[in-house]
């Protein structure tokens, strides 16, 4: 069973001729011209002024600090297609991700929305930011992607007719429709770029930030991107993109600009207004020149550092609107107030929650994506299974029938020290490697309210545990029936739970770890922080042969109440004396003397799960507050 959208998406879809993924779509979207874009908001337009901002970063400990944002003014008009242009590093990116609030440490100033100070929280459900590379789910098609953001975005009371109207209209204005069942990782660079903002389209945000948006675009998917940005703008909304630099062309189609350089604001105005302002300030612009281009290169201090300072001065950093389309008639802080009443703004209002649909909702969606994603994912689903098929008969033939042998009982040791390797290292690193790129795409559907971080967090554990279930079982039936453990139903299970809880241990450590640091980082300290958790499991050194001063450490092991927990299952419940075929003399022949040995209960079997229980709960808890804490540090 589908989504509700997705259901409504793909049969409409099937009604029409659809043009397979990589054919001549591709073709067909370039042809598609941007003209109207599907619903026109139909709240006031947001006019966004800001006011002496500054971004100042820390350079590491003892560094020292660089400021990026020297104090910047200026003023985003509603109904325009506003460019922020300068060279690299001028902090084009720094500024939009203030603007837009994703950035929060060290930023100084004020934004004002139509006339009064920026509430984030009323900000953020009025806007969205589009960062530069394309988040997009690519293993669901362009339909389930967007049928996913509407279940997520829309309130729960709009039926699913409802929201596939919504989806179509914006997919065929956009020229996606004729991809609705390809798959977003299967997408050009434009039609992904478009897919990202037709997601953003779909709960109709009045302000639009894009970072970038043409980045790694043809000229042909530049211009389609930024008609598409400029029609969304003329329809009422605020649409700020950075450009680096656009050919004149493109830079026609902005309606105004706002150029840095250095952190500081060179020229504000319309893209019209560009030439006769470099010509009024001294440095006029060349005939058959580019002005993008040489604005850019007087942004560089190409033609001297002197010229940024007179032109940084004449635009008074961003405060002067003197380059604006009729500056004697924008209202001012004041008369926005008016035109905008608290009253009206109060039956706005939605209520405290930041996201659209609630908590229950959030989940059920997650869940049913997390779960289509799983049946398509070849790593974590299929190559998870496969290995542990193949690791199960290695380690099965490698140990063959050696469970019921008195005379290769240190060899069965070793077999279940082996698969708490296995139970170790594979989840583990699967998390570490992939995480940080889902954490990339929770970044910025949890900023752009898709859902919130708890209910995000309860689907991935809700969606990863069957396939841990199936992945762990399968290994446990193979290994432990071809390595002969003794065939009983009670020590099977014991021997399964105490597996799968490994794999649930090392899973949240992988999660932590992969929350917290990028993949280099991670891969790592991953292995290199089991190591301590191997060396105090009790194999190679027995319980009883650890120094006293480092006898603590096996308890923070978890990796020792597995051991304890599967010599438990597999040598404890009183089990009978072991066959002795294979060899004349078998000293470990009475199960209880080989737990003495080792120094291992058989009576802690409990204490171990209750053990692992708990390690599982504090390292998930921990996971979570991790994830917390990075969505947050990243801003
Ligand atoms: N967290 C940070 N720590 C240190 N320096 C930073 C940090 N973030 C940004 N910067 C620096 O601030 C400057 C502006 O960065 P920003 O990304 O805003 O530039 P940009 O104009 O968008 O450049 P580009 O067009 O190349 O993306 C750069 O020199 C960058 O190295």
């Amino acid at each position: 069973m589908m989504l509700a959208g997705a259901e409504i998406v793909t049969e409409e879809a099937g009604a029409l001729p659809m043009t397979p993924a990589g054919s001549s779509g591709q073709a067909q979207a370039s042809q598609v011209q941007v003209q109207e874009v599907g619903q026109a908001p139909t709240r006031d337009p947001v006019d966004i002024h800001f006011s002496n901002i500054t971004c100042t970063v820390s350079l590491g400990f003892n560094k020292g600090s660089k400021q990026i944002l020297h104090g910047v003014h200026g003023r985003l008009r509603p109904r325009q297609l506003i460019a922020i242009m300068g060279p690299s590093g001028a902090g084009k990116s720094t500024l939009l991700d203030v603007l837009s609030g994703y950035r929060i440490t060290g930023v100084g100033g004020a934004v004002f929305i139509n006339g009064r100070g920026r509430i984030m929280k009323n900000f953020k459900k009025m806007s969205c930011y589009i960062q530069q590379d394309d988040r997009l789910q690519g293993l669901l098609t362009v339909g389930e992607n967007m049928a996913l953001a509407a279940d997520l975005k829309l309130p729960t009371s709009m039926d699913k007719y409802g929201k596939g109207e919504i989806i179509e209209d914006i997919l065929t204005n956009l020229g996606l429709y004729e991809h609705i069942n390809t798959r977003g990782a299967q997408l050009s660079g434009g039609q992904k770029k478009r897919l990202s903002i037709a997601l953003e389209l779909i709960n109709n945000p009045l302000v639009m930030f894009l970072d970038e948006p043409t980045t790694g675009l043809d000229s042909s998917s530049c211009s389609q991107v930024v008609q598409l940005c400029r029609s969304l703008a003329h329809q009422g909304r605020t649409i700020v993109c950075t450009v680096h630099q656009p050919s004149a062309s493109l830079f026609a189609l902005f309606d105004h600009v706002y150029i840095l350089a250095a952190g500081q604001c060179l020229y504000q105005g319309t893209t019209k207004n560009l030439v006769p302002y470099l010509e009024g300030a001294g440095v006029p612009c060349p005939i058959y020149h580019n002005p993008a281009d040489y604005v850019i290169e007087l942004a560089c201090g190409e033609y001297g550092d002197d010229k940024i300072q007179i032109l940084t001065s004449k635009a008074e950093n961003g405060r002067s609107l003197d380059w604006f389309e009729e500056p004697e008639i924008i209202p001012s802080m004041e008369a926005l107030r008016k035109m905008c009443p608290l009253s009206v703004l109060r039956d706005q209002d939605t209520g405290p929650s930041v996201e659209e649909t609630p908590q229950s909702n959030q989940r059920s969606v997650l869940i049913k994506r997390g779960f289509l994603k799983a049946k398509r994912d070849s790593t974590m689903t299929h190559l998870r299974i496969l290995v542990n098929v193949l690791v199960g008969i290695m380690l099965g033939m490698l140990f063959i029938d050696a469970g019921n042998e008195g005379s290769r009982v240190i060899e069965n040791y070793n077999l279940l020290f082996a698969i708490l390797m296995h139970h170790m290292m594979s989840p583990m690193m699967l998390t570490i490697l992939t995480f940080p790129s889902e954490m990339s795409i929770l970044s910025k559907e949890h900023f752009n309210r898709w859902y919130s971080l708890g209910s995000y967090y309860i689907s991935i554990t809700i969606v990863d545990l069957p396939i841990s279930i199936v992945a762990c079982a399968i290994f446990s039936v193979i290994v432990y029936t071809m390595s002969a453990q003794p065939l009983d139903i009670v020590r099977f299970l014991m021997f399964f739970v105490i597996s799968l809880y490994t794999v649930l241990v090392a899973q949240s450590f992988g999660l932590m770890i992969g929350a917290a640091f990028n993949v280099v980082n991670g891969t790592f300290l991953g292995p290199t922080l089991s190591v301590p958790m191997m060396m105090f499991a009790g194999f190679g050194v027995t319980l009883k042969d650890l120094p006293p001063y480092l006898y603590w450490g096996s308890y923070i092991s978890y990796l020792r109440y597995g051991l304890e927990g599967f010599v438990g299952a597999i040598y404890g419940l009183d089990r009978p004396i072991l066959d002795c075929k294979q060899a004349p003399y078998c000293h470990y022949k009475y199960p209880r003397q080989f737990l003495a040995e080792v120094s291992m209960s058989p009576d802690m079997f409990w204490w171990d799960v209750l053990a692992l229980t708990v390690t599982v709960f504090t390292m998930r808890v921990a996971a979570f507050l991790l994830l917390k804490w990075k969505l947050n540090a990243v801003r």
